[in-house]
């Protein structure tokens, strides 16, 4: 089943040399229509889920999403399912599938950084290999994929490393899952971190949300900005922190007195390689800090949404950033 969002791969643009496009713009029938290989390697059907930029992606279509998956696969009616998305929160929405879909059947991301449109589009081969990936048995098991352009990353490593090279994405955590060429894959691993059917985390009656927002730091950031999300109903908040999960010392003192107030405060990085660890230059454990350990920013916050739905200790929720 091939599920369609919208994204670049879905986009068009005046001619096929312009810069400039509008995402999500194609229906989902005529992106299939757009690879005359794909009947050969698996029986398909589309269905459109939405149709905008990720930049426009919302939580009501993630939960949307995540229910149709679990519906499809545990039906039976679908033995894999591709996503096509854009790429801009591609990562957002497959951490999320990962925590969500209750399934060892492959669910594989894909999308595009050139609008179907354009001279040398990326998107029809992107949905080929996808659909390669969602088909092959042994893609089962490994946690939500993406697919682009030749390589298949996991859900929990990859991030969008270039605002607009068709070798966008990489996968600095852990590395690559593996690799596909015009539909024949080779696996290099399997994911490290819980994902999919080992997950703890139900959708089940969850419409929307708890608020976590997400705070960059900066040299000489103003600390007001904590506030600012507290006192518009944040539940927790990622700091987006200078090196090691740093923060300027306003910021630290605003932060404690979140946490001190029960509101979760996650140290995360804006630097886009390596770990945050615990009570390195900041004492974690005196001003009931959270650290990120792998997560980024945004699958930081993802991860604790998702964490917020039920009552949890700020302990129990340190331990899901380093088991997820
Ligand atoms: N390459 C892309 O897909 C970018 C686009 N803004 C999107 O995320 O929908």
């Amino acid at each position: 089943m091939i599920l369609a969002t919208g994204g670049t791969i879905a986009g068009s643009a005046e001619s096929g040399t312009q810069a400039g496009y509008t995402s999500g713009r194609v229906a989902v029938d005529t992106m299939i229509a757009a690879v005359p290989g794909l009947p050969a390697i698996a029986r398909i059907q589309g269905e459109q889920v939405a149709n905008v930029g990720s930049q426009d992606m919302t939580f009501a279509i993630m939960i949307d999403l995540a229910d149709r998956i679990n519906t499809l696969l545990g039906d039976g009616v679908a033995d894999g399912v591709v996503v096509t998305h854009g790429t801009d929160t591609m990562e957002e929405t497959a951490y999320f599938l990962n925590l969500t879909v209750r399934s060892k059947k492959p669910v594989v991301l894909t999308g595009s950084m050139r609008p179907a449109t354009a001279v040398s589009a990326d998107g029809p081969l992107n949905l080929y290999n996808a659909v390669a990936v969602a088909a092959d048995p042994d893609a089962a098991g490994r946690g939500t994929l993406v697919v682009m352009n030749d390589r298949i990353h996991g859900a929990h490593s990859l991030t969008k490393s270039n605002t607009t090279s068709v070798e966008t994405f990489i996968s600095p955590i852990n590395g690559l899952i593996g690799t596909v060429n015009y539909g024949t894959t080779e696996y290099f691993r399997r994911p490290v971190r819980r994902h999919t059917c080992q997950s703890e985390f139900s959708l089940t009656g969850v419409t929307s949300l708890p608020r976590v927002d997400i705070i960059y730091a900066c040299a000489d950031m103003p600390a007001d900005l904590v506030d600012g999300s507290v006192e518009r109903g944040a539940r927790g908040i990622v700091i987006a922190g200078d090196g090691n999960g740093n923060m300027n010392a306003a910021t630290v003192e605003r932060a404690a007195r979140a946490a001190k107030k029960g509101i979760l405060i996650v140290r995360s990085s804006r630097v886009p390689t390596g770990k945050v660890g615990r009570n390195v230059e900041i004492d974690d454990d005196h001003l009931r800090f959270i650290a990120s350990d792998e997560l980024n920013p945004a699958k930081a916050r993802i991860l604790l949404m998702l964490a917020l739905l039920n009552k949890r200790s700020r302990e129990e929720i340190q331990r899901l950033f380093y088991a997820y």
